[in-house]
């Protein structure tokens, strides 16, 4: 059988010479094809590879009648329709190691060409003018980094900056102030960070909670004359935001690899002397190209040929015959992680999973993985999938604990999910009712019934009067509209929960203003 390949963005020669070299493989490079071209063509092909240039959208997929796998040659997946592939049955892979080196050491070129205004200084020299004074610089050394997401190119960032001399402080979920301690740097929430650096670079991905995670609010709490980085994604940085962060001088200088669109030739943060960029060079060395060329082949080829894929970005690799017997909870197993890892906020240390009644009788390990998937999900993105959440988990240091009881509890079958963090225990469960579908049926011990789907307020306030009215109030004035409501308390007047069901995502401004309210003691907006 022979499979059609398609390149559309430019790969490195080298590593594509595993699929030219392979007898069932035709491969065409074609990285000039406008979006509508590619739409025509995309039917001929049973794999398309791509960088992040190409957008393979639903309605690119949905006429790729032969389309089988996608190759993504780089890390980020934000350009890939992932739900869309995975509805219908195209696998996604990628390089996920392949290019964080370049993308730490292009990090470190930003920083130091920032410091010192090199490309300012360039640019002038090659416009004839010898400006001494106008290009004094700052040193790094002694100098604060906050680092905004410790993966894996957050991390080679730290390494790198530590042996500048600069001082590192991080901020990511996965992150404990002990592992941080081990890899000497310091450890700070969000805010801190933010409050104390003289640079910040960002290295996360960019998610529906990462996006503007760099806001106006953000850049208030920085001190004047920060200098800011991104490297990662361009959104994860307001760029309306930063534009003004620098007009009141607040910022100081901005190096930006990447764009909240792309590709750009104008753009307003480009005509300010402050801003030095480059066009998405993070991941463009010879050695990560090639890398990332070689693995995603290999991983077409291993695909072909039935071996397993290194690289799965959303395979379902549950055997059959398994699946079958526990499909009913698979579903319910990623909501429970989803919705529990929403109420932690800090790193993550323990998770222990019981499953209970005839729950106990079933294999059960992949269930464990599936709520894995959606603890990690919710930070490190849609390349989480059940055959990575436990390596992932564990390169993160996270425990995992699972535990089966015959006892019912309650119900024919429950399963449980407990996350201990350094100074917090939170538990979620759930259950399968016959003929009703799946529940969550408890949070923290309080007692619910609420259908895993959908746009979620969780709310912790004090058993007072008019609590309930306050709340219903304010969202009617945002116009969100209640579905269903649970409420359930530990006693009269104490510690007391509502579950909310609503008919949009809770945006940030609303999420605040309900945690506003008197009585209110937290409140998490969560999307099942
Ligand atoms: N410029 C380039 O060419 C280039 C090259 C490679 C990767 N990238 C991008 O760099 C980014 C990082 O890649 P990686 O391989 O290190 O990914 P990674 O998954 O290893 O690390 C991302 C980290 O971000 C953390 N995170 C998630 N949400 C967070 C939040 N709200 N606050 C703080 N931290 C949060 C996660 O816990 C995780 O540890 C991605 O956006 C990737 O697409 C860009
Ligand atoms: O394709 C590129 O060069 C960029 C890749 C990079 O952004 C990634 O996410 O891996």
């Amino acid at each position: 059988m022979m499979y059609n390949v398609l390149i559309a963005d430019p790969l490195n020669a080298v590593g594509i010479l595993p699929l030219k070299n392979a007898k069932n493989i035709h491969v065409v490079v074609d990285t000039g094809l406008s979006a509508i071209q590619l739409h025509d063509k995309i039917s001929e092909f049973d794999a398309l590879i791509v960088r992040s240039q190409t957008q393979v959208t639903r309605l690119l997929l949905e006429n790729a009648s032969r389309l089988k796998i996608i190759g993504r040659a780089g890390v980020g997946v934000d350009n890939i329709d992932i739900e869309a592939a995975t509805e219908l049955g195209i696998m996604v892979v990628n390089a996920p190691n392949a290019n964080t080196n370049s993308a730490a050491e292009h990090t470190m070129a930003m920083i130091l060409a920032l410091s010192r205004k090199i490309p300012q200084a360039y640019y002038a020299l090659k416009n004839h003018q010898w400006d001494r004074k106008k290009y004094i610089g700052v040193e790094v050394r002694g100098k604060t980094l906050g680092i905004v997401g410790l993966g894996r190119i957050g991390a080679e960032v730290a390494s790198r900056a530590k042996g500048q001399r600069m001082k590192v402080i991080a901020y990511d979920p996965f992150l404990s102030p002990e592992k941080a301690a081990k890899m000497g740097i310091e450890y700070g929430m969000l805010e801190e960070v933010l409050r104390v650096s003289d640079f910040i670079t960002v290295h996360t991905p960019l998610l529906k909670e990462t996006r503007h995670l760099i806001n106006a609010q953000a850049f208030e709490l920085m001190k004047p004359g920060v200098q800011i980085i991104n490297c990662a994604r361009g959104g994860i940085i307001d760029e309306d935001a930063l534009y003004e962060a620098i007009l009141s001088n607040k910022v100081a200088g901005a190096a930006l690899d990447v764009f909240e669109e792309e590709p750009i030739s104008h753009h307003k943060l480009l005509d300010l002397p402050e801003v030095i960029a480059t066009p998405h060079l993070g991941a463009s060395t010879i050695e990560a190209q090639e890398n990332v060329a070689v693995d995603v082949s290999e991983d077409i080829l291993n695909f072909f040929s039935g071996s397993i894929v290194r690289h799965p970005v959303n395979l379902p690799s549950v055997p059959k015959e398994i699946m079958n017997k526990i499909e009913p909870y698979f579903n319910l197993a990623e909501k429970l992680g989803t919705f529990l890892i929403h109420l932690i906020d800090e790193a993550v240390e323990e998770v222990t999973i019981t499953y209970a009644g005839e729950l106990s009788k079933l294999e059960v390990a992949p269930l464990t993985r599936n709520t894995m998937k959606g603890i990690l999900k919710r930070h490190l993105g849609t390349h989480v999938n059940n055959v990575n959440a436990m390596y992932l988990a564990n390169k993160r240091g996270i425990t995992i604990q699972e535990s089966k009881t015959t006892q019912k509890k309650g119900f024919t079958n429950l399963m449980t999910c407990e996350i201990k963090t350094k100074s917090d225990t939170r538990n979620i469960s759930g259950t399968l009712l016959n003929g009703l579908g799946s529940r969550i049926v408890k949070v923290d011990n309080y007692r619910v019934d609420v259908i895993p789907k959908g746009h979620i307020v969780f709310i912790h306030h004090n058993d007072q009067p008019g609590v309930i009215g306050r709340m219903g109030s304010l969202l009617a004035e945002y116009q969100i509209n209640i579905a269903t409501m649970q409420v359930d308390r530990s006693d009269m007047g104490g510690d007391a929960i509502m579950v909310l069901k609503i008919d949009k995502h809770l945006e940030n401004d609303e999420l605040k203003a309900l945690k506003d309210l008197d009585e209110i003691k937290d409140v998490k907006a969560i999307d099942l």
